[in-house]
């Protein structure tokens, strides 16, 4: 079959893998530009001559007036409109003309002829090649076929080149994303259509089919990166409150005249002292050398299982639905069943502060008890659960701003004590209890604290175990209670009792693993009964108890269908019982962080969980961290841990749920920030780090990533995390500061630690001060000039990147970038180890440059407004296509292609 020209062109329907929807979204809005191609059957340019025996659907050979590039440079035919001569032209009938320019065919790569529009069938275009042009492009393409095997043969696997053997991981180390996860969704496959025959030929102008295809791979690179959905609806969220509030943002002033050096080094004193002595006597996880093994077994901390089994949710089980005259017994998980006593909650705290109502919403009112109580109950393990409740109405008046006296709190503790039932609980009682014995579980720890009105007839249950708190096996209840009752009626069968609840969690999964049957009651206001777990399926579900009751007396015969409804476990840990982990938030090196929700309060926290990797014999960084975080605590902008200690043989730390950290917002604002976004980070960013030396803290590891934005009220405040390889440069008991240490190993993240570090020295407060600038001129320009280098071997690699810090490529860098970087640079190069860095002076040269350019630092961060950014944002309305992607052809067309 002689090969044809055909136009045909880009279709983003179906081509991208992105991960967001955002992505598709610009993709589909997308409008390409056809381009002309010669169409082939492989069997033609494989056989040329032969009959084909197999049917496809063949290849296109892009005709441009520019040459392929990179790996496929040289890679073409001519095609000349008069006849052809020499070696690799082609003739075609009739001639084809570009405004004058020669074109030519490229033999490779060749695109795959997909059809994607079934109901048009693609005319040919009236050229065509004569015989002999068609066997010499035909034998072109085999040639180039050849030549392309050899080419990438040689070209190293890695994206910084090099041919030489390389140690192990050293890619993972390095950081680079290697080409066959780079390539893993590629474009290609079926992203181009076939058009008819109509369009006019001056598609042929530039830009060039390669141009689109570089937007798209510009799509797919921005869209495809972890978080990009929860940065945008971060972004997005926070937009809208700006809106709605006419929120006017809070920054912070930079002065830093609230911390006090006590002149060059700290001096710890009070509270501060016990924190800072615990933490010296710590021994550093990570401090420039492994640890010995002997230490690590003797254990910085002790592990005794090292695959750590979190309590997990119970593994389903389904009883049959039976019909109501087959239960014997009705349990009812008191609370939030049949008792009120979230309003009982409300009444006492209006009591206590009677505006309370116009200030903050029920809602909050309730959930800020009952986390303070759990709070209190967990803090104190041996406290009276009444004294809880006294102190938790007491928390929560101080929180709200209010000074409660004695009387008030004992009348706002009578209410909370007699909390009424719920207006259904009267009838469905008088429906459920004809023959049935009824009982009442009390919440834990309150039997004797919260005494509702209960009908004579409901039996109150007082467990057996004493107390009944949060860190109780909950199997343990649901034996209690089957105990409880067989001393009445030996010989009842667990699926005769019917356990009602509100709590999936705390009273569904071990109702379910015991064999009763259970009833979720959903009431729409009630706070904890909003809480929604897929872990454990009800036996029933109903939005209240009448409800509950009619449910009861339809038997349901459809058991099967509503078994296979169920989804099987897959909630992974849980915390103390009390957080619930959903996903993940962000992995590094020494930990994983997941999302995860109090399971009494709904509100939403972060979990670091380290677990110990016993081969490399690594400890657990994270109790070592979270010492370091209680000598930091006290800052704005430095999260104070809510409960930090071993779970499961892992090391837990729980904090609140921060925002995306920088290196997130810098790709949801497409590579960089701006300039003013950069001088308003940089003021934070210098105070955090200012405070963190402050307290006698070297942070060692200054980095995007360990920068966050806050939630909520904090959305304009930058968070520095990740302690876990900060150290201590002063010595508390002497007072003096640590000694010059060298021969080290490398300490932080090596693309952005200072050039110290990479020779082995000592770190201190100078370092952290030119990871800063570092870190900053990453934001800046989106790329540092150490990035992707490549050595044979990891400290060959560090020595490189140590020399290029402190040679011509920092220069060239700090040459094409403001000059307060070269300041900064300059500074932090002139301190000796034990020097005190001049923060004033840094935060001066930002502040200078802002008020330079009549910025203010109104906390218009680029993503939130977009205005400074040339490529724009990845919101889609917001997304700039880049012209200015230049980068090597080869790279953006996937290798499926040729
Ligand atoms: N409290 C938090 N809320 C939200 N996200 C968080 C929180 N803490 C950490 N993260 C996310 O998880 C990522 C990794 O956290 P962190 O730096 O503490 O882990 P790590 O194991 O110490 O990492 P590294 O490899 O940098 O040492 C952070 O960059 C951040 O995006």
């Amino acid at each position: 079959m002689p090969p044809t020209f055909t136009l045909a062109r880009l279709r983003p329907t179906g081509a991208g893998q992105w991960a967001s929807n955002l992505g598709q979204q610009k993709a589909a809005d997308l409008n390409t530009r056809p381009f002309l191609a010669l169409h082939a059957l492989s069997s033609d340019y494989h056989n040329p001559g032969k009959v084909s025996t197999y049917v496809s659907l063949g290849r296109l050979f892009v005709v441009s007036p520019q040459k392929p590039e990179g790996l496929y440079t040289g890679f073409y035919c001519v095609l000349s409109p008069v006849e052809a001569t020499d070696g690799r032209t082609l003739t075609v009938y009739p001639p084809l003309q570009s405004s004058g320019q020669p074109l030519y065919v490229h033999t490779l790569p060749a695109l795959p002829d997909t059809r994607m529009l079934e109901d048009i069938v693609p005319d040919p275009l009236p050229y065509h090649l004569d015989d002999a042009s068609f066997r010499v492009f035909c034998l072109a393409v085999r040639e180039d076929m050849d030549e392309l095997r050899k080419r990438r043969s040689d070209v190293a696997s890695r994206d910084s080149g090099g041919l030489e053997a390389v140690q192990k991981d050293w890619d993972s180390w390095s950081q680079q994303t290697s080409r066959t996860k780079a390539r893993r969704a590629p474009l290609g496959e079926s992203i181009f259509e076939r058009l008819p025959a109509i369009g006019n030929l001056n598609v042929l102008d530039p830009p060039t089919i390669y141009s689109e295809l570089r937007l798209f791979h510009q799509l797919e690179a921005d869209y495809s990166w972890k978080g990009v959905r929860s940065t945008s609806d971060w972004v997005l969220h926070l937009r809208k409150s700006i809106m709605d509030q006419q929120f006017i943002p809070d920054i912070p002033e930079a002065a830093s005249g609230a911390i006090s050096t006590y002149g060059d080094l700290p001096i710890f004193m009070d509270h501060l002292r016990t924190a800072v002595d615990v933490l010296f006597a710590t021994e550093i996880p990570y401090d420039g050398q492994k640890l010995p093994e002997e230490l690590v077994s003797r254990s910085v901390v002790r592990w005794e299982d090292p695959s750590p089994d979190f309590d997990v949710a119970e593994s389903a089980y389904i009883c049959p639905r039976i019909h109501a005259a087959e239960f014997h017994v009705v349990v009812f998980d008191l609370i939030g069943s049949l008792v009120d006593r979230d309003t009982a909650i409300f009444k006492a705290i209006t009591s206590l502060i009677p505006t309370c109502k116009s200030v903050v919403s029920r809602y909050k009112v309730i959930q800020l008890f009952i986390d303070s109580e759990a709070s209190r109950t967990r803090s104190n393990p041996n406290s009276l659960p009444i004294d809880n409740m006294r102190y938790a109405l007491r928390d929560v008046a101080i929180r709200l701003g209010y000074a409660v006296d004695d009387d008030a709190l004992e009348h706002a503790m009578q209410l909370l004590r007699r909390p009424l039932l719920y207006e259904d609980a009267t009838s469905a009682l008088e429906t459920l209890r004809c023959g049935r014995a009824l009982l009442a579980l009390p919440l834990p720890d309150t039997l004797f604290s919260v005494r509702p009105d209960l009908p004579r007839d409901v039996d109150l249950l007082a467990m057996a175990t004493a107390r009944c708190d949060l860190y109780t096996r909950r199997s343990e209840v649901c034996d209690a209670i089957l105990a409880h009752i067989k001393a009445s009626q030996p010989g009842i069968d667990p699926s005769e009792i019917l356990l009602v609840t509100s709590y999936t969690y705390r009273m569904l999964e071990p109702a379910r693993a015991a064999g009763f049957q259970t009833a979720l009651i959903t009431r729409p206001d009630c706070p904890l009964s909003s809480i929604r777990l897929d872990t454990a399926l009800p036996t029933y579900s109903a939005d209240d108890l009448c409800a509950l009751c009619d449910a009861l007396d339809r038997r349901v015969e459809d058991v099967q269908n509503y078994k296979e409804a169920d989804p099987s476990f897959w909630t992974p840990y849980r915390i103390r019982g009390l957080w619930q982990c959903d996903k993940i938030l962000g992995e590094g090196s020494f930990g994983t962080i997941y999302n995860a929700f109090h399971l009494f309060t709904n509100e939403e926290v972060a979990i670091k969980v380290d677990m110990p990797d016993e081969e490399l014999h690594q400890p657990c960084a994270l109790p070592y961290e979270a010492k370091v975080y209680r000598v930091l605590e006290g800052h704005l902008g430095i999260l104070v841990p809510r409960w930090d200690g071993e779970e499961g043989g892992a090391g837990v730390m729980v904090m609140d749920k921060l925002g995306p950290n920088l290196n997130q917002l810098r790709l949801f604002c497409r590579g960089k920030f701006s300039l003013k976004t950069i001088c308003m980070l940089a003021l934070q960013m210098i105070t955090r780090i200012e405070f963190a030396h402050s307290r006698g803290i070297v942070v060692r590891d200054v980095k995007p990533e360990n920068f966050a934005m806050g939630m909520d009220d904090h959305r304009n405040i930058l968070f520095l995390l990740d302690f876990g390889v900060s150290k201590l440069y002063v010595n508390p008991t002497t007072g003096k500061h640590i000694p010059f240490r060298d021969g080290r190993s490398h300490i932080g993240t090596p693309r952005y630690s200072s050039f110290n570090s990479h020779f082995g020295r000592e770190l201190s407060r100078r370092d952290d001060i030119e990871a800063l600038g570092t870190t900053l001129l990453a934001l800046l320009h989106g790329r540092l000039p150490w990035q992707g280098i490549y050595a044979p071997s990891i400290e060959a690699k560090m020595w490189r990147m140590g020399e290029m810090k402190a040679g011509y490529a920092m220069h060239e860098l700090l040459s094409r970038s403001p000059s307060e970087f070269t300041w900064l640079f300059a500074h932090s190069r002139s301190l000796a180890f034990e020097d005190k860095p001049n923060y004033e002076m840094i935060r001066g040269l930002f502040l200078h440059r802002m008020r330079y350019e009549k910025w203010k630092n109104d906390g218009l961060f680029d993503w939130v407004d977009c205005r400074f950014l040339k490529k724009g944002t990845l919101i889609p309305e917001e997304y700039q296509w880049d012209d200015e992607v230049a980068l090597d052809t080869s790279r953006f067309i996937p290798m499926t292609w040729s």
